[in-house]
């Protein structure tokens, strides 16, 4: 299984379970995550939710190979059924408290998530890095937004339009994680913090969660309706393809040849 899902003293965890790929997310993997989200709005033994990976990647974010593969109409208008549209929606609508616990790299959309996490740890191997330049594409799911009110312009435009990897400690600065922790440390800790969020009041904690994000949800929904459509029609540009395709051919890509 590709994703893990379980449940104990009131805590759900998910956990990226791909290694031989890096983690990498199919359409299939993001189906999981949305049911196991959704199932968990209506479970009332599950008081937070912990998202994890392994501790040698996070994830490698979106499978390439899906990519290349995903049916586009042409004029790039969204299927908003697909699975990651699930995911992410379930991810930004839970009431609950969720936490991720990042070790090694979190890539693309495994980066983008965190920003609708709640309280995020990092171990001090991990790093982060949002490559959609890099691939022919656009940032998604907020991340235009977020990272800009989270990090300032400047820097969220370093990150957004280099795509460069960024270390642990650069993400705290910024504001993109709550915490570093050791990595033999990680699950240990970002468990304890889940657990303390178990044993508070959840409606106390309901509140707090809506009150904080209630003032982006509207411009939040509307920079991922903007985002997306963008993505989607870039998704099926030849840039993204030549990106794809170096890739698997263990090749740097070739952009001068678009203009
Ligand atoms: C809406 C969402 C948008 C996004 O998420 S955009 C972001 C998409 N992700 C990426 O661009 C990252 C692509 N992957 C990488 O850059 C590298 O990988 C890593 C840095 C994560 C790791 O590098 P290394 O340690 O050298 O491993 P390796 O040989 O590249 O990967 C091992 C196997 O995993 C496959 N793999 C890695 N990432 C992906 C991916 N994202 N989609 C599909 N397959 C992936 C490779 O191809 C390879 O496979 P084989 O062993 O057959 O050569």
């Amino acid at each position: 299984m590709d994703i893990l899902c379980s449940t104990s003293e009131g805590i759900l965890t998910l956990e990226f379970n791909r290694l031989e790929r890096k983690n990498a997310i199919t359409g299939a993997m993001y189906q999981t995550l949305a049911d196991a989200l959704v199932a968990a709005e209506s479970d009332d033994a599950v008081r937070a939710i912990l998202i994890c990976g392994k501790r040698e990647i996070f994830t490698a974010g979106n499978d390439l190979d899906d990519f290349m593969k995903t049916a586009r109409p042409k004029d790039g208008s969204l299927d908003h059924d697909r699975p990651v549209f699930q995911f992410m929606r379930a991810l930004y609508g839970s009431s609950k408290p969720v936490v991720a616990a990042v070790s090694g790299p979190a890539i693309g959309i495994g980066t983008t998530l965190l920003m609708h996490c709640d309280l995020v740890y990092a171990a001090d191997n991990a790093s982060f890095s949002m490559p959609f330049t890099q691939l022919g594409l656009c940032p998604e799911f907020g991340s235009s937004l977020l990272l800009t009110q989270l990090a300032g312009y400047p820097r969220a435009a370093e990150k957004l339009m280099l795509g460069e990897s960024f270390p642990a400690s650069e993400a705290l600065e910024m504001g993109l994680v709550s915490k570093v922790v050791p990595l033999y440390e990680l699950m240990t800790f970002a468990q304890g913090q889940a657990a303390k969020l178990v044993a508070l009041p959840a409606a106390s904690i309901r509140a707090t969660k809506r009150l904080m994000k209630q003032s982006r949800m509207e411009p939040m929904k509307a920079a991922i309706a903007d985002e997306n459509k963008l993505f989607s029609a870039m998704l099926g540009g030849a840039e993204a393809k030549e990106a794809f395709t170096a890739f698997f051919e263990k090749r740097k890509p070739d952009f001068k040849q678009f203009n």
